[in-house]
């Protein structure tokens, strides 16, 4: 038997015409409309496609989205001047710095200056530490990660008990991701490049949270029949075959995993567009919490 395929664009279409009506309706009701700042240093075109794309969702659901471009060799203090200046632009409901920054900025920094209240990335090191912490909430959970989980959710009666390994230890995925797990009550294994026997501890996941960019480096059988596979790498890899030269793949062999897992996410088409629809999400999130104030 074949996985069942996890959706995501379609999970993803449902919470942006979600946060498209709420939107509506608070912007009927005399209320501002959610506002998203995204800084971008310096031209990654990864990161200006992805830029692109979160913009353009913004403006399907009703967000408004101000674009800030700054050139490479912003220095930090000019970086941390803007932050702080959209920290105080009453249109900005929430800042995304996008990462990768180039080398010479100190990333934990910039972040630490996002006001709690506008960081819908959820990458402020408060909002991190409570996702930390028993019984503390964050004011924000980091977008790949919160979208990883509902559609852990929607594919999973309960998570409780069930034995997830996590590959990957990135601030901005897999420890958080990891951690949203142990909230949700699963029994989570994390590995990383040093882990031993990798296949032989995948081999124990009830649910896959698979997030390295090795392009396909888990293999079908590493997988455990019936596993639920969340497949988070988006790794561009050389292929004659298609269209211009190149197609996406995950860190998952899809054909291979396809075949023994219970459910699993394509790529492209699973975690990506969810990461879109949280951060939107969010966004509307943090106009609400500014309404109170
Ligand atoms: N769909 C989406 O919305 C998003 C997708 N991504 C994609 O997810 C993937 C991971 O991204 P990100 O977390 O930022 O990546 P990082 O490079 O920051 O982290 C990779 C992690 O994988 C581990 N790792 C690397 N190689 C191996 C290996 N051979 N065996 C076991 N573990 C390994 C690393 O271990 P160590 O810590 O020891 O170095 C590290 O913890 C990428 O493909 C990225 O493009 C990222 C963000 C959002
Ligand atoms: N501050 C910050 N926040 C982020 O959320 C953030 C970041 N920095 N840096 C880079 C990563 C990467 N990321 C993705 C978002 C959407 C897709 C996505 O929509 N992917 C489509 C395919 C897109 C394509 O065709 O290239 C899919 O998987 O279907 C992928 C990756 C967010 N990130």
């Amino acid at each position: 038997m074949t996985a069942k395929i996890i959706d995501g664009k379609a999970v993803a279409a449902e919470v942006r015409a979600e946060v498209a009506a709420v939107v509506a309706q608070r912007v009927e009701a005399g209320k501002s409309r959610p506002g998203l700042a995204t800084v971008l240093v310096g031209e990654n075109p990864a990161s200006q496609v992805y830029v692109r794309m979160k913009q353009k969702a913004c403006a399907e659901a009703g967000i408004e989205s101000f674009g800030y471009n700054l050139p490479e060799d912003t220095s930090q203090e000019d970086l941390e001047k803007l932050v702080r200046e959209l920290n105080a632009d009453e249109r900005v409901n929430g800042i995304l710095v996008q990462l990768p920054l180039p080398k010479h900025l100190d990333e934990e920094r910039v972040l630490a200056a996002i006001s709690l209240d506008k960081d819908v990335d959820g990458f402020h090191p408060v909002n991190i530490g409570r996702l930390a912490q028993k019984g503390r909430k964050p004011q924000f959970i980091p977008c790949t990660p919160a979208g990883c989980m509902l559609l852990l959710r929607k594919n999973l009666d309960s998570l409780e008990g069930v034995n997830a390994v996590v590959l990957g230890r990135s601030n901005i995925v897999g420890m958080p991701v990891a951690l949203l797990l142990v909230e949700a009550n699963a029994t989570v294994t994390i590995c990383h490049s040093r882990t031993k026997n990798l296949p032989d501890v995948v081999r124990q996941a009830d649910v896959l949270v698979a997030a390295v960019g090795r392009p396909e480096m888990v293999r079908g059988d590493w997988i455990k029949p019936g596993a639920v596979v969340i497949d988070v790498g988006v790794n561009r890899i050389d292929d004659p075959s298609a269209k211009n030269g190149t197609r996406l793949v995950g860190d998952v062999a899809y054909d291979e995993a396809v075949e023994v897992a219970g459910a699993i996410t394509p790529v492209p088409g699973g975690v990506g567009p969810m990461t879109i629809a949280m951060l939107l999400q969010n966004t509307l999130k943090a106009a609400e919490l500014s309404d109170k104030q």
